[in-house]
């Protein structure tokens, strides 16, 4: 039950949960699945101060740390900037992040989501 004042809280969790799936199934060698550590990334928590993956976007939306798509857009922009400054262009780290970062900015258009609203309501 939800009530009229926290509706709008349940459809964006919805909408959120939808669009980071969509997100994660672009990411095929689960890359982004989870934090990258300093065992597989040497020096990685020295490099990137605010470190964001799928698994710590999911839990932000389900504890409603998101307020609104763009917050959440930022997040996945900044995980795939995080991996574009890391690791070298010739990497596959790289390679990927960058063809995320593409196919992400496209799937969370003004346009794209407003399609989307209109199917939700
Ligand atoms: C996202 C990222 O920068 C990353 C993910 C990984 C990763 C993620 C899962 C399994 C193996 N490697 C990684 N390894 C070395 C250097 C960077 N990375």
């Amino acid at each position: 039950l939800c009530t009229v004042k926290g509706s709008d809280g349940v459809i964006l969790k919805q909408m959120l949960n939808y669009l980071v799936k969509n997100l994660q199934n672009k990411d095929v060698n689960e890359f982004f699945a989870f934090p990258v550590t300093d065992t597989i990334a040497p020096g990685y928590s020295s490099i990137i101060l605010h470190p964001m993956d799928f698994s710590t976007m999911v839990a932000k939306i389900e504890t409603g740390e998101y307020a609104n798509v763009m917050e959440f857009k930022k997040d996945f922009i900044l995980m795939c900037n995080n991996a574009m400054t890391y690791n070298r262009p010739e990497t596959i780290y790289y390679k990927e992040a960058k063809r995320l970062l593409h196919l992400g900015i496209r799937q969370l258009s003004k346009e794209k989501l407003l399609h989307l609203k209109k199917t939700q309501s």
